[in-house]
């Protein structure tokens, strides 16, 4: 089975150029409050994109994470690359802004059955070329330590708001497992651990932990394995409504997880 590295390095607030040039991501703002942290993702990332109302969060907040800058410069700067959704929640003034500064408008109005965070998803999959996975695994001797030139889509205002977006957001996960999402919030991160490997997690824990979960999703894990935690799993069985992982303990600095079904791993993240 094949070994898939997780690691959150895009939080970290100095890495070297070296580091940077192995991380490649999309970013997706959602209609929530945006994380202290969403100037640095910003700056790092291939492509910007807004869901619908995320668009009001960078027009209205991004200055007040900026202090120190112009706010109007900040909001000529701060540009996404694209907005997309069924345009109910954009402000008028918003929308009429960032097209005059040549942002790309996707009104997806006529699709009510899939959430905005979905039609991103499907927008961004759909821009990646197909590479041949295995092709350029099998031609990267450091696979295991320079993850990140697969496509990955980092959600920012994906937790800790009103439930059935929560849930919505974590289905996209689960839609689209086998592509790199990461839901995050200003206190944790999400993502999925596909059955179809076995997962080494290098833990930054400048940034994260150390509190952390383990979660089946979809259905019951017949059988879970880990290293690294306080509580460790062997062999164990998880189902909703018996025994899940919360409240577990970062122990060390990489954690390994192998499942027969697929994970929630979730992480906190610390306030600085
Ligand atoms: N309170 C929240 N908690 C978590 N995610 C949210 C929340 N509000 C919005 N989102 C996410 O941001 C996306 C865009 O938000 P927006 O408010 O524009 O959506 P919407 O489809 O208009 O929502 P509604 O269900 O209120 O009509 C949503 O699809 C969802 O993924
Ligand atoms: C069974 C079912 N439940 C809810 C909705 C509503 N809905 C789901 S996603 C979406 C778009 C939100 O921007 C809306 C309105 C539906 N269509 N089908």
């Amino acid at each position: 089975m094949e070994l898939m590295s997780h690691s959150s390095t895009f939080l970290l607030p100095k890495v070297t150029s070296e580091d940077r040039t192995s991380i490649t991501y999309t970013l997706v703002i959602l209609n929530q409050s945006l994380p202290k942290f969403a100037p640095l993702l910003w700056d790092h990332a291939k492509l910007r994109v807004c869901a619908d109302g995320g668009a009001n969060r960078v027009y209205d907040e991004m200055s007040m994470l900026l202090p120190h800058e112009d706010s109007f410069y900040v909001r000529t700067r701060y540009k996404p690359d694209l907005i997309i959704g069924d345009l109910d929640s954009i402000r008028k003034e918003v929308l009429d802004f960032y097209k005059d500064l040549g942002t790309k408008i996707n009104d997806e109005s006529h699709d009510q059955d899939t959430t905005d965070l979905h039609k991103c998803v499907t927008y961004i999959r759909d821009l990646t070329p197909n590479i041949d996975v295995s092709t350029v695994l099998s031609t990267c001797l450091l696979k295991d330590f320079f993850p990140w030139w697969q496509i990955c889509i980092l959600v920012t205002g994906a937790l800790g708001g009103r439930f059935d977006h929560e849930i919505g957001n974590i289905n996209v996960l689960c839609r689209f497992s086998d592509t790199r999402i990461v839901l995050l919030s200003d206190d944790s991160l999400i993502h999925l651990l596909p059955r179809t490997h076995r997962h080494k997690i290098y833990i930054q824990s400048s940034i994260e932990g150390p509190h952390c979960g383990l979660v089946p999703i979809g259905m019951p894990s017949g059988s879970t394995t880990t290293t690294g935690l306080q509580w460790d799993l062997n062999d164990t069985e998880m189902r909703f409504g018996g025994l899940i992982s919360t409240s577990n303990i970062v122990k060390e600095e990489i954690v390994t997880v192998q499942s027969d079904s697929d994970l929630l791993w979730t992480i906190s993240i610390k306030k600085l």
